[in-house]
């Protein structure tokens, strides 16, 4: 998919999305950005602001080279921070029927793989975005996902033993009801655990639920530069939207 103006969703439709995810689990809480990567530049304000550390709309960029120009151009401006530990992350997604598993309903390995990707967005701090990998994944299915819902992945590190290269973190598939229905996919890193992810709140239907250890990489398959990690952040996300095929859901910027 072509990355243009078209494709890219409204700021005011992200205002709409963050400003929902507020109300319903207090990111007021959460501190100011420690990173952030956005598309454009007027996401970084307003994320800032918001004080949501990483907010990266799923837009699929054909050309490395301008992906890499687009996060250069903002990922300076929290640099200072970058190596605050990530604590916490939601991935926001529509699983539509490219997705299919059982009749009428999502498939778990799409299942686990939002749930994995969103504690893998938990467990890596922005410096090191490929340091943890998941080394044990174990996901409850509770209900079905029906086919075109939009859900929410809430994920939050419980323990980590820095010592014994170990993380453990949770996440829960919850039903985003109108919440997400004005984004694409995307995903925010939060800098304190999100209280959200821990508890069952009544208003929430919980499709499934995984716990996860991740283990510190002794040997990585390359060394990572500034630049490499601005490609790992890209690609990241275009790996949740790809395997998501989210590129075949046209973004819908009506609030
Ligand atoms: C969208 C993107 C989000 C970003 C997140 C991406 C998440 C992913 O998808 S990662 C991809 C899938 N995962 C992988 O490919 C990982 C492949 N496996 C590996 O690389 C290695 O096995 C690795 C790094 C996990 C562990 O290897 P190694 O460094 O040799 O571990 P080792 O030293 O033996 O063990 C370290 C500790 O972890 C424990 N451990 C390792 N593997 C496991 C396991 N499978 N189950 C339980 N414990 C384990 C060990 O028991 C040990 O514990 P302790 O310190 O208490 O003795």
């Amino acid at each position: 998919m072509a990355f243009t103006e078209d494709t890219l969703p409204s700021l005011e439709a992200w205002k709409c999305f963050v400003r929902r995810l507020e109300e319903r689990y207090g990111l007021r809480e959460v501190p100011r950005a420690s990173w952030l990567g956005a598309q454009r530049p007027d996401f970084l304000s307003h994320a800032l602001q918001q004080r949501v550390a990483y907010l990266l709309p799923a837009a699929v960029c054909d050309d490395l080279s301008q992906k890499e120009a687009r996060f250069c151009s903002i990922s300076d401006q929290s640099s200072t921070e970058a190596k605050v530990a990530v604590p916490g992350a939601i991935i926001a997604a529509y699983v539509g029927r490219n997705l299919q598993g059982p009749s009428g309903g999502v498939h778990g390995g799409a299942i686990a793989s939002l749930l994995d990707a969103s504690i893998g967005m938990a467990t890596n701090p922005r410096s090191d975005p490929d340091g943890y990998v998941t080394a044990q994944l174990v996901v409850n299915y509770r209900q079905i996902v029906p086919l075109g819902s939009y859900v929410l992945a809430l994920a939050y590190v419980h323990d980590r033993e820095p010592a014994r290269r170990k993380c453990y973190g949770m996440s829960r598939l919850v039903d985003a009801g109108a919440l997400a229905q004005s984004t694409d996919t995307c995903a925010l890193q939060l800098q304190r655990p999100l209280e959200a992810a821990r508890r069952d709140t009544a208003r929430e239907r919980v499709y499934a639920d995984a716990t996860a250890l991740f283990v510190r990489q002794r040997h990585r398959p390359e060394t990572h530069g500034e630049r490499s990690l601005q490609t790992a952040a890209v690609n990241r996300v275009e790996s949740v939207s790809g395997f998501l095929g989210a590129q075949a859901r046209p973004w819908r910027a009506s609030l």
